[in-house]
């Protein structure tokens, strides 16, 4: 039976993600790198709203924190996954695109590869173009490393550039403070930093490592907080020292353990539960040493479709 296409707005929304272990190969001559990226999703969210535009083409307007540091053109992830799904489809796209952010913009927390599967999944449903779970895993991965798991969520174990995923078994809930940074951290320059910072040491293959497969598994948080590691974490406090007080006031206030999230600058913090939270957040505010500091927990579900509406 042929998919009947969505007439009105659809509103799929999006999570932001911790990279709970990243570990970097050394460059290749794509000049990526190979990672064994262990990804969390947290309940911070993007939501993405796709409506027919009597014009063709894609336009998009965004709305919330840091919107104003958003691209309002075709350099919008998600007007490209807009047009990469309409190409696909070889229909003509006609759509406009409102994201309201809430996935701080630049800070580590895939919120551009998140509004990217948000458009991909509204546009779908909105065009009825029936697209398979493959094949928009395959447009995802064509946008950028991280948007396949921001369409997956949960946990997921990212291979390649991170964009090859095997689903991951978690038991429970972990709770986690986000410290927020003034400006962005640029993801190309972090990893041009790590490749310099390493200089001519061998840099072994990135593997995921078993404990921390373990921990998430079972739901313990202190034995996830004793192995948390992003190998981007030096090349981002490099670029951006102050986020060493940042780290450390997380660790005074209470957190189990601490790091910086994927590129940064966000700082992720890892707690015992949801009470201290609520003090890691407030001790972290109180620091001076962040913009703002957000409680959340993971993991949380992939792009979802929340409504269709007038
Ligand atoms: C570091 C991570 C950790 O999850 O995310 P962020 O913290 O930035 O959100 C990712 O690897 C970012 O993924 P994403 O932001 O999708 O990157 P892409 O658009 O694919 O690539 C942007 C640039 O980052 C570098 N890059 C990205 C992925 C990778 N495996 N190796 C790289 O060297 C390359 O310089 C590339 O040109
Ligand atoms: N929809 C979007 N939301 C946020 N940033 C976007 C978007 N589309 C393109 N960008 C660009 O991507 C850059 C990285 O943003 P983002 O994905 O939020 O951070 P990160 O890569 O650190 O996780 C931004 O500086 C911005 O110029």
């Amino acid at each position: 039976m042929p998919v009947q296409p969505a007439q009105r707005a659809v509103t799929v929304r999006v999570p932001a993600k911790v990279n709970v272990q990243l570990a970097v190969g050394a460059p290749r001559p794509d000049g990526f790198h190979d990672l064994a990226n262990v990804f969390l999703a947290v309940g911070l969210y993007d939501h993405v709203t796709a409506t027919p535009s009597p014009t063709p083409g894609v336009t998009v307007s965004c709305s919330g924190p840091g919107s104003e540091l958003v691209p309002l053109d075709g350099g919008n992830l998600a007007v490209r996954a807009a047009e990469a799904l309409a190409g696909h489809h070889g229909v003509a796209a006609a759509v406009h695109l409102h994201i309201e952010k809430d996935i701080p913009v630049a800070g580590g927390m895939a919120g551009g590869s998140a509004d990217a599967a948000g458009a991909l999944v509204a546009c779908d449903a909105l065009w009825g173009t029936g697209t398979s779970r493959a094949e928009l895993l395959a447009l995802c991965a064509e946008l950028g490393s991280d948007v396949p798991f921001s369409l997956v969520g949960g946990a997921a174990l990212g291979r390649g550039r991170g964009e090859r995923l095997t689903e991951l078994p978690v038991a429970g809930t972990f709770h986690w403070v986000f410290a927020l940074a003034d400006g962005g951290l640029s993801t190309p320059e972090v990893y041009r930093a790590c490749d310099r910072l390493r200089g001519a040491t061998p840099v072994p293959e990135p593997e995921a490592d078993p404990a921390l497969l373990a921990a998430l598994r079972d739901g313990d948080a202190h034995a996830l907080a004793a192995v948390l590691v992003n190998d981007l974490q030096p090349a981002a406090v490099e670029l951006r020292p102050s986020l060493a007080a940042t780290l450390a006031a997380g660790l005074a206030g209470g957190a189990l353990a601490g790091l910086v999230s994927g590129s940064g600058p966000s700082c992720a913090f890892l707690v015992a539960d949801a009470e201290s939270a609520e003090l890691v957040a407030k001790s972290l505010r109180a620091s001076g040493t962040c913009r703002a500091a957000r409680v959340t927990n993971g993991p949380a579900p992939g792009a979802t479709t929340i409504g269709s509406h007038a």
